[in-house]
Formats: structure tokens, sequence, C-alpha cells
């Protein structure tokens, strides 16, 4: 213990000094360095790196080690959070990146296969300072014993899975297991699937897999960032530490409703629309209501356009042609548009043409082709025309084009349009979630215009070179005062070797917001990677809008079909991505279950089987010898109310999981809950709908009237507790509960 205790003081010796540097390099490059442009841009990039450096330092500070490997060569080294080195000519490590190949062993090395251990050691730390040591012998001849032997090697894993919770999810970084370390560290670049029943750590092995990914491909995903997938804002906050507490922050968190720049989609849907706006149909009906869009006046009942020169007529037969030119380009519909505008002005000019040159006794046009050119200017420009343009062939934005959409929506069957319908009375109705992959898709078809936006970013860029020229005339002016001397004007001024392009390039290049910010702002923003949680629930439209993000298809995919709560979730993997890999994805699978005592696990597992018959859920990897309760009541408000003080653990949280409509009933007997709001994970007692629980986990869980949850969503409600759990009901119980 001693010993252990030295080397933690030197490791954090070295890791205030390196705090202090780093802290100093930030603190003199924001100091203000001139005028120089290139200096700047350095200056910049160094805060950025240096912060980087200090955030991930200060964010490991908890246990930033936490194991140590002995070799039969004699060697050891200890493993942590982050890769420490000393300030000597070589940089001898000190502490080993949990990541690094050499402390693979630490993971996987057992007694049958040792990997060249001798020994392996838990270290627990409590701030500074070393509270607990946990060895395992892993060479059977090795007689040496140090005291601190663990015999079953899992006393540590035991005191992680027995902890009280905090309404945050911690790393497993001290405990990984074999069959979890493989997947963390799986060298499939495609498509990866993880998939395993409740608890068995699907969530953290994903997180860990995209810290790996970040240390294995640190240049490229620090430049195209990761995507992290979550069903809901507060599961996002469940698992927002663990990254950073890895020494990880480039990473980008989100629901996929919110991956549309722009919009908060505050609304809800019935879950019967919700999953016809996710059925895959939806986007074939959406492609065939933009070329709904592209119309043609009735065959003879042209548009009459007015013009100084006499009317000009808009037939069916024009816009026909225009149309199919504008069709044949295979541009999507707004950047299609300005073809069939062109075709539709250069018809109408010849008409202009022919009516105004035309000779009487059947000569040849009296019009040359500067008159000609002259004519299809002011056609070009008549506003008449383009409001007929306009008439045909609308520009759309995708919510304009969404929003008209719901109001009618077509190419579904009468149900489902019936489903989704909303009265155009409606425009102000918020988005809904299910609207986001739509609206998505709508960009898609519609492409995005950016001609004007071009222009504008041209207007800017010109008037950054003027500003540029501008201060490389001042410094020109300068030379001449101060360097009077002609020796001295040889010395190369800025003006000398960059022209103001560059200077003004510079400027531009002065966005050094991390990849991760750049990427929210950007619909159209190519991830690294990609982590999906909970992607059973994903409808085929969100996954559409998903693989627009992954042009790569580097991804991780968690999940478990049997917790599928979604009407438009997808469920099985194959279907999922047959159509965008076929078969080319990497299948894993995780067995044993560490959050959910056995006692539990069987009571959920009777519910499921009423549906899947012989199913077989995890193996837990604990027991309590506390069995869960059902029990029936009256009055359910005051038993909900004594069951919460009699499950409330001493540290730790609880949840109540009620379906909706019973909320109000709840939150009467029970201090402190809060009704409606996005639920604060933090707090002691929690109240959630079956939904919000999916992914979470607490202490003790209440269940109250399961006979108004799905088969499903009972079945996730039922397996959130890592100690106990309740049921209480005053109507019908699913038999498996009676
Ligand atoms: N190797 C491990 N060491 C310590 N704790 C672990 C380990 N593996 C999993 N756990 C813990 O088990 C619990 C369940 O993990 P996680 O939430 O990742 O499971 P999941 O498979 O995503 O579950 P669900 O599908 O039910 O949401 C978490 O508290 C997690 O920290």
């Amino acid at each position: 213990m001693q010993k252990e205790q030295e080397f933690i003081d030197t490791l954090y010796a070295r890791v205030d000094e390196l705090r202090g540097e780093a802290a100093d390099s930030v603190r003199d490059a924001i100091t203000p360095v001139g005028t120089g442009q290139q200096a700047r841009l350095e200056r910049d990039l160094l805060v950025v790196e240096r912060s980087g450096l200090l955030a991930a330092l200060n964010a490991v500070e908890g246990s930033l080690a936490f194991g140590r490997i002995d070799l039969k060569d004699g060697t050891a080294h200890h493993i942590g959070r982050i890769g420490i080195r000393r300030d000597d000519t070589e940089h001898t490590p000190i502490l080993i990146d949990w990541r690094a190949p050499v402390a693979r062993p630490f993971y996987l090395a057992t007694g049958h296969t040792p990997m060249g251990l001798r020994r392996r050691r838990h270290l627990t730390l409590d701030g500074r300072t070393v509270t607990e040591l946990h060895d395992e012998i892993l060479d059977l001849e090795d007689a040496e014993r140090t005291g601190y032997e663990d015999p079953s090697g899992d006393a540590v894993l035991l005191a992680a899975l027995n902890s009280a919770r905090t309404g945050r999810m911690g790393d497993i970084v001290q405990t990984i297991q074999a069959e979890q370390d493989n997947i963390i560290r799986h060298a499939h670049q495609g498509v990866l699937v993880v998939e395993g029943g409740p608890g068995t750590g699907k969530t953290a092995v994903a997180l860990h897999r995209a810290a790996y990914l970040l240390y294995e491909h640190r240049e490229l995903l620090a430049k195209r960032a990761v995507l992290i997938v979550g069903p809901n804002p507060a599961f996002l906050k469940y698992i927002s530490e663990v990254l950073p507490a890895l020494g990880e922050t480039g990473v980008l968190l989100s629901t996929v409703a919110e991956l549309f720049p722009g919009v908060h989609a505050t609304g809800t849907d019935s879950p019967r629309a919700a999953a016809v706006k996710g059925a895959a149909a939806m986007a074939g009906a959406l492609a065939a209501a933009v070329a709904d869009r592209q119309e043609l006046p009735m065959p003879g009942a042209p548009i009459v356009v007015p013009h100084d020169d006499g009317d000009l007529v808009l037939d069916w037969e024009i816009a026909y042609e225009a149309r199919q030119a504008a069709r044949d380009t295979k541009l999507p519909h707004n950047l299609a548009r300005p073809h069939f505008a062109f075709r539709v002005i250069d018809a109408l000019t010849a008409q202009l043409t022919e009516r105004i040159g035309a000779d009487p006794y059947g000569g040849p046009n009296f019009l040359g082709p500067d008159d000609i050119a002259q004519l299809g200017k002011a056609v070009a420009a008549s506003p008449d025309v383009h409001a007929a343009i306009e008439e045909l062939w609308p520009q759309l934005t995708p919510q304009r084009f969404l929003a008209d959409y719901l109001a009618e929506p077509t190419h579904l069957t009468d149900d489902d349009a019936a489903a989704i319908r909303r009265a155009p009375a409606d425009g102000d109705r918020p988005w809904t979630p299910a609207d986001v992959p739509l609206l998505d898709e709508a960009a898609e078809l519609l492409g995005h215009d950016d001609s004007a936006e071009r222009a504008a970013a041209e207007a800017a860029r010109q008037e950054r070179i003027a500003y540029a020229q501008g201060v490389l005339d001042l410094s020109k002016g300068s030379e001449t005062y101060e360097f009077e001397d002609e020796d001295e004007s040889e010395v190369l001024a800025a003006h000398d070797i960059v022209d103001a392009d560059r200077v003004a390039d510079w400027y531009e290049e002065e966005d050094h917001r991390s990849a991760a910010e750049r990427a929210a702002a950007d619909r159209t923003w190519a991830f690294g990677h990609i982590i999906v949680d909970e992607a059973q629930e994903l409808s085929p439209m969100a996954w559409r809008l998903l693989m627009r993000r992954s042009p790569t298809r580097s991804m991780t995919l968690v999940g478990d079909p049997a917790q599928t709560s979604e009407e438009a979730g997808v469920g099985a993997w194959s279907e999922i991505l047959a159509p965008y890999v076929e078969d080319r994805y990497e299948h894993t699978r995780l067995g044993v279950n560490y959050r959910t005592p056995s006692e539990i696990m069987e009571l959920a597992a009777r519910v499921l089987r009423a549906e899947i018959p012989g199913y077989e859920p995890p193996a837990s990897v604990r027991s309590t010898g506390v069995a869960p309760w059902v029990r029936q009541a009256d009055d359910l408000g005051a038993a909900v109310a004594q069951a919460v003080v009699e499950l409330a653990p001493e540290e730790g949280r609880l949840a109540v999981i009620a379906p909706r409509s019973l909320h109000e009933v709840v939150a009467r007997g029970v201090d402190g809950v809060v009704v409606g709001a996005e639920p604060d994970l933090t707090r002691d007692v929690v109240l959630l709908d079956p939904r919000q629980a999916k992914g979470l986990e607490f202490d003790s869980v209440l269940v109250v009237e399961p006979g108004l949850f799905g088969v499903s969503d009972l079945y996730v409600a039922l397996t959130r507790a890592t100690q106990r759990l309740g049921v209480l009901h005053a109507g019908e119980v699913p038999a498996a509960l009676a």
C-alpha cells in the first residue's frame, strides 16, 4: 500500500506540473500577439490544443490510475484513464492509457491465458489516497503473496455494481470484462452491431468504444467528430459524463430530433402518426409529392402573361417540354428550377420574336440576334413571367414543403393520410420528432439553391480582401517610415510575402469551433463515426437521415430488439441495414446482465415469455437475496406514497415508473417529484413514464399499474433496478405478475 501511495504521489506531482504548464501556455497564448495573422492563427490553435489537454487532465482527476499489471519478465505498468509521461529525454511513460495495446492484458488475461502476466492489481483511490488493493495471481507457479489477494477476482466489479447510483452513468474503465473489451476494440471499420439484453453494458461498451476510436484514430475523428445518438435528452444527460471522465470531449450527443439545425421539435405525434411518418414508404410519397409541385397548366387553359408587347401564352406544351428538360438534369427540385425557368423564358421569347418580327409576306424574321437578345432580357426580367414560373415550379424550403404536404398528405392510403394530416390552421403547430427525418428527406429532394448565399459569401470575401489590403498598405506605409536605410528595407515585410487574398483567407480560417460544434450546425456534416444507442427504436426514415450523416458507414449500433417499444421501430438488424450495407456488418452479442439482480430478472423474464415463449434473459452476474414484490392497492396514491418510503435507498436513487395518465395522482403523495418537465435524474426520487425510463437505471424502482403498459415497455420498466423492485396495481395485472 505504502509503495502504491508513493507511486500515486509521484504521478500527481507530474500531473500538477503538466497542468501548470498547460495553463501557462494557454494564458500566454491568450495575451495579445500583435497583428501578425500567422501568429494569431498559431496562437489560436495552441489554445485549442492546450486547453484540450487541460480539460482532459481536469476531467480525469477523480481516479486517474486504477490498475497495474506485473509481467513475468519483471516489468510492471500502471494503467490509467489517460497516458502520462515523465519529463525526461525518453518521455518514459509513468501511466499507460487504458486504450494502449500494452494495457490490453489487464482486461483479457486469465489464469488459463495469462498473456505474459504474473499478477493483475486493481487500485481504489479516494482522491489522491490509495484506499484498497485487489490482486489476482495469474501465474499459478508464482508463490509470492502480497496480502491483497482477491481469490474470486470479482470484488472490484461487484463493488461497482452494488454502489449507489448518482443519476449519472459512470465509466467502467476499471472493470471492463473480456467480452466487452473485444467489442470496444473491435477492428471492424464499417457497421458494428452490439446486441444484448437489459443491463449487459451495451451503452457502457458503446461509449468506451467511442473513447477507444478517438484514441486510435485521433486525427481523423478530431476532424470529422463522433456523433452519439440517444433516445431522449434525459438519457443523453444521463450518459453525458462518461466520455469527459475518460478525457474525451469532442463528441456530439444528440437525439435524431435535434439533427436538423434550426428546427426544435417540441410537438408530439400519436403513436400511429409517428409510425406512418417513420415508415419507409414515406420516402417515395415525399418524392412523388415534390414531383407534384412541378405543375403544368391544363391543356387548352394556358397561363396568359401580360407583357408590354402583347400577352405571352404559357401553354401546356411549353411547360411540359421545360419540365422534361429540367427533370432530365436529375437535379433536386430547387436546383433544377433554373433549367425550367430558362426553357420557359426561351420559349416565350421565341413567341414574342415570332409575333413582332414576322414578315407578313412569309419572308425571314425581321429581327436580328441583338434584337432577340434584347427581347429575351425583357422577358427574363418580367415579374409576371417570374410569377408564372413560380406558380408552376415554386422555390421551396423543406419547412414550407412539409407544412403544405402535412395539410394534404398524398401518395398514402386514406387511413395513413388521415393519421398524419394536420389542418392548415395548425400552421404554427411545432414540429414533432417524427417530422425531423421528413424535413431532412425534403431537404435532399429539394436541394439547396445556395446561389444567393454564395454571392453573399463572395461579397464578404471581397470585403475581407479590401480590409486585408488595408492592413498590407499600412505595413507598406510603415516600411517607408521605419526603414529609411536601403539595407534595412531588404527585410521581408508582410506585403512582400503574402497578398491580400491570402490574408483574407486567414481571416476566414479563424473558425476555431471544434468539429463537434461545427457538425451540430451543419445538416450535411459527414461524421467520422456514429454511435446509435437504443437503435431498435429508430424508424426507417430516421435511419435514412443517419445514413446521410455517415457516408463511410463507420457506425456502432447498440440495441435490444426485445425492448422495442416505438411502433415505427424496425427491430431486426438485417431489415435496418440491408438497404445500406446489405449483409456487410458485424454482429456481436453481450450475454451477462450487470445491472439487474437475478431475483428481479426472473420476474421480468416471465413477462416477456408471455409474448416470446421460451425467452431466456441474459444471466445476472449477481443476486441480492431480496425478492421483488407485487401488491394490490385500492388507493393507489396512498400506496405509492408508502411504497416510496419503503423502497427509498439510504443513498442512491428511486424511480417511480407509471403511465403518464397517472402522474398527477402519483405525484400528490410523493415529496419533491416534478410532473411533466424533462426529468432531473439526479434527484432522490424521479417520476417517469415507461418510454422515459429506457436506458436508465436506479437503485430502487416502483412500477405503478403495469396492466396499462405494453409488454416491451413493462419489460424495460422492470429491468431498471440495481437493488430493489416493487410493483403496485389497482387494476388488472398481466398474468405473469399475478
Ligand atoms: N464491466 C463492467 N464493470 C462495471 N459495471 C458495469 C460493467 N458492465 C456494465 N456495467 C454496469 O451495468 C449497468 C448496465 O449497463 P448499461 O446501461 O450499459 O446496459 P445496457 O445493456 O445499455 O442496458 P439496457 O439495454 O437495459 O439499457 C451500468 O450501471 C453499467 O455501468
